[in-house]
C-alpha cells in the first residue's frame, strides 16, 4: 500500500446504549480508493460521517495524515463529502455553487470562474453553468454538487451513494469519470454504496460491513473468491454454500461431509471442525465432475448474456449455476429436471469462521 493517508484505530459510534459501529479498524492509503458496502443500518454512513468529522468516534482515534481528528469539526477539515441528498445553495447558479470552496480560499474571480467551468465539463454539464440549481434534475445536481467537491482537488473524498440519482445508463458512464479522474488526480476516495457492480468495477479495496463491524477487506477479487465469512459469501454475488463437518484432510485438501454427499474443498482445517463449502455460481456446471450431487431445476433467469440457474436439492438446498447463453446449448432446463451438478476441487473455497 502506498503512504497511509486515513487510519481508523478501534473507532466505534454508539448512540445511547447502540453501537452503530464497533471496533472498526482500517487504514487507507493516499491515493487509494475504497468502498464500504454493506446492508441497510450496517453503519456505513455513520463511519463516513466521523470521517467527514460530522460525528466525533465515541472510542478509538481517526487519524488523517498522522494527524489525530476525533474532535477537529467538518468546516476545520479538507474532506468534502458529496451524499445523495445533497445540499446545494438554491439562490445560486450551477457555476457559482461550484466556484464557493474556492471563493472561500481567496482565489480570484477569473481563475475561479475557468476552474469551475472546467469541473462542470468534466462533469458533462458545462451547457448549464448558467442555470439555477433549482431547474437542474436530480442527475445534474448530483453532477454539480461532485464538480463542488472535485474543484478543491481536496485529498481525501467522501461520497455516500453518490450516483444512487442517476439512470443506470449514466451511472456506467459516470463511474467511469469518477475512476478516471480518481487515477488522474490521487485523490483519496472514500465511497459508500449499496451497489455491489459499482464497488467491484470501481474500488482497489471493498470494506463489507455487517451489524456495526467490518466483515472483511480486501480486493474485489479477494471479497469475490474467497469471502470470510457466512455472511460475506451470502451478501456478495452468486454463491452456493454448503455447510458440513471436516472427516479428514491431507496434503492441504480437506474432505468434508455434507447433507448433500462428500465433497473435497482446498485449505486445511482440524477433523471434526464445522465448515462450509462456497461454490460460486460461474463455478459450478451442469454434468459430471470432480464433486458432484444431483439437483431439479427451479428456474432460469436470463441477465444480457449470462443465465443463472436456479435449482433445489434433495434437502431443500438452494443452488445456482451462472453460465454464458451461448453456452447452454440443447440442455434441457424446464421446471423439475434432475440434473447431475458438479465442481472442480480447486474451485471450491473453505469456509472456518462465522459459518452459521
Ligand atoms: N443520530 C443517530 N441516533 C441514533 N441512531 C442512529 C443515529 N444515526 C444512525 N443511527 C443508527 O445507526 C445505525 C447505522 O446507521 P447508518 O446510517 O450508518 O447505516 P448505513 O449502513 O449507512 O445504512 P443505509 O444503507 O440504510 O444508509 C442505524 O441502525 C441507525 O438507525
Amino acid at each position: 500500500m502506498s503512504e497511509p493517508l486515513v487510519e481508523l484505530d478501534g473507532v466505534e459510534k454508539h448512540f445511547g446504549d447502540f453501537v452503530a459501529v464497533r471496533d472498526a479498524n482500517l487504514t487507507i492509503g493516499q491515493g487509494e480508493f475504497i468502498a464500504i458496502m454493506g446492508p441497510s443500518g450496517c453503519g456505513k454512513t455513520t463511519t463516513l460521517r466521523m470521517l467527514a468529522g460530522l460525528d466525533a468516534p465515541t472510542n478509538g482515534e481517526i487519524r488523517i495524515a498522522g494527524k489525530r481528528m476525533n474532535d477537529l469539526p467538518a468546516h476545520e477539515r479538507d474532506t468534502p463529502m458529496v451524499w445523495q441528498s445533497l445540499a446545494l445553495f438554491p439562490y445560486l447558479n450551477a457555476r457559482e455553487n461550484v466556484e464557493f470552496g474556492l471563493k472561500m480560499r481567496g482565489v480570484e474571480a477569473g481563475e475561479r470562474r475557468k476552474r469551475a467551468l472546467n469541473w462542470l465539463d468534466r462533469m458533462e454539464i458545462g451547457e448549464f453553468a448558467e442555470r439555477n440549481v433549482e431547474t437542474l434534475s436530480g442527475g445534474q445536481r448530483q453532477r454539480v454538487a461532485l464538480a463542488r467537491a472535485l474543484v478543491t482537488e481536496p485529498q481525501l473524498l467522501l461520497l455516500d451513494e453518490p450516483l444512487s440519482a442517476l439512470d443506470a445508463h449514466l451511472v456506467i458512464r459516470m463511474q467511469s469519470v469518477l475512476t478516471r479522474l480518481q487515477r488522474e488526480l490521487g485523490i483519496t476516495f472514500v465511497y459508500v454504496t449499496h451497489s455491489q457492480s459499482e464497488a467491484f468495477a470501481m474500488a482497489d479495496r471493498v470494506v463489507i460491513m455487517s451489524k456495526g463491524e467490518i466483515a472483511q477487506i480486501g480486493t474485489p477479487r479477494e471479497i469475490y473468491r474467497a469471502p470470510k465469512t457466512r455472511f460475506v459469501a451470502e451478501f456478495v454475488g452468486r454463491n452456493n454454500i454448503l455447510q458440513g463437518r471436516v472427516t479428514e484432510h491431507a496434503k492441504d485438501v480437506s474432505t468434508v461431509d455434507t447433507a448433500l454427499g462428500t465433497f473435497t474443498v482446498p485449505g486445511k482445517t482440524e477433523v471434526g471442525s464445522d465448515v462450509a463449502i462456497v461454490v460460486s455460481a460461474d463455478m459450478m456446471q451442469i454434468g459430471p465432475g470432480e464433486n458432484t450431487l444431483e439437483a431439479t431445476v427451479l428456474s432460469e433467469e436470463f441477465v444480457g448474456s449470462m443465465v443463472t440457474i436456479f435449482l433445489e436439492a434433495e434437502d431443500g438446498t438452494e443452488l445456482k449455476i451462472q453460465m454464458q447463453e451461448r453456452a447452454l446449448g440443447d440442455l434441457d432446463l424446464s421446471a423439475g429436471r434432475r440434473h447431475t451438478l458438479s465442481w472442480a476441487q480447486s474451485d471450491g473455497h473453505l469456509l472456518t469462521e462465522g459459518t452459521t
